[in-house]
C-alpha cells in the first residue's frame, strides 16, 4: 500500500457525529456508532493522490492525542452538531489549539452535523426548508429555529483566519468552507468532503514539488578512500 501524501483530520466534541460522517461518506451508509477510542483512519484516493482521513475521538479523556493526530494536517474538519451551541464553543476553547501541529497553510472546514433534526423542527413549525436528500448543494442553507446559525460557524471561521494568522484573501472563503451536513440522511456529505479534497490536492502537490528530493543517486556518491591512519590494523 502507498503512504498517503496527505492527511485530513476530524475534530469535534463526542457524539456530534464525525465517526457518522465519515461512514457516510466512505460507506455510503448510516450505521449505530460507538464513541471512538483515540483515532481511526480511512485512505481515499483523489485525483493522483492517496489522502487518509482521520476520525478522533471528541471524549474528554482522549483529548491529549488530538494534536498527534494533527501533525502534517493539511486539512482540519472542525465538526460541531447544529442542536447544540455548546459543541460549537468547544471547537474554539478546546480543539482549536490542538491544530497548532498542523501545516502553517492548513486549510480549515467547519461542520454543522445533524441538520436533519432542525430541520425537523423547522417543518413541525411550519417553516419549510427543503428535503434533507442526499444530493450535493449549496452549503448554505436558509435559517431556520434551530440552536445554532450558519453566521455563527463562519464568525469562527473568520476568528480562525486572524488567530491563525491566515490571510483571508488567500483562503477559501467562510461561504465555501462552512457547511450543514446530516449523516443520517447523506445530506452535502459529499459537498463537504469532495470541496475539502479538491482544495487540499493542489496544496499537497505544491508542497511535495517544493521538497527537496528524497532520492539519492547512489552512483554519482563516491566511496571516500580510505587512509592509512584511518586503518586500525
Ligand atoms: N439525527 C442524526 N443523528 C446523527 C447524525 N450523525 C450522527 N448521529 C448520531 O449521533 C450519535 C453520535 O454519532 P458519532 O458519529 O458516533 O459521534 P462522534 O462525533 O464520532 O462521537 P465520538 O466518537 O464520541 O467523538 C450516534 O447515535 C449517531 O447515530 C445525524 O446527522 N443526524
Ligand atoms: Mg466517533
Amino acid at each position: 500500500m502507498r503512504k498517503p501524501d496527505g492527511k485530513i483530520v476530524l475534530l469535534g466534541d463526542m457524539n456530534v457525529g464525525k465517526t457518522s460522517l465519515l461512514q457516510r461518506y466512505m460507506e455510503r451508509r448510516f450505521p449505530d456508532t460507538v464513541s471512538t477510542v483515540g483515532g481511526a483512519f480511512y485512505l481515499k484516493q483523489w485525483r493522483s493522490l492517496n489522502i487518509s482521513i482521520w476520525d478522533t475521538a471528541g471524549r474528554e479523556q482522549f483529548h491529549g492525542l488530538g494534536s498527534m493526530y494533527c501533525r502534517g494536517a493539511a486539512a482540519v474538519i472542525l465538526t460541531y452538531d447544529v442542536n447544540h451551541p455548546q459543541s460549537l464553543l468547544e471547537l474554539e476553547d478546546r480543539f482549536l489549539g490542538l491544530t497548532e501541529t498542523a501545516n502553517n497553510n492548513c486549510l480549515f472546514a467547519i461542520v454543522g452535523n445533524k441538520v436533519d433534526l432542525a430541520m425537523g423542527r423547522a417543518t413541525e413549525g411550519g417553516e419549510k426548508e427543503g428535503e434533507a436528500s442526499g444530493k450535493a448543494g449549496s452549503c448554505v442553507s436558509s435559517r431556520g429555529p434551530r440552536q445554532v446559525q450558519l453566521e455563527d460557524a463562519m464568525a469562527l471561521y473568520k476568528k480562525i483566519l486572524k488567530y491563525k494568522m491566515l490571510d483571508e484573501r488567500e483562503m477559501p472563503a467562510a461561504e465555501r468552507m462552512c457547511f450543514e451536513t446530516s449523516a443520517k440522511t447523506g445530506y452535502n456529505v459529499d459537498l463537504l468532503f469532495e470541496t475539502v479534497f479538491d482544495l487540499v490536492v493542489p496544496m499537497i502537490a505544491q508542497q511535495r514539488a517544493e521538497e527537496p528530493s528524497q532520492i539519492v543517486d547512489i552512483a554519482s556518491c563516491k566511496t571516500p578512500k580510505r587512509t592509512r591512519s584511518e586503518c586500525c590494523t
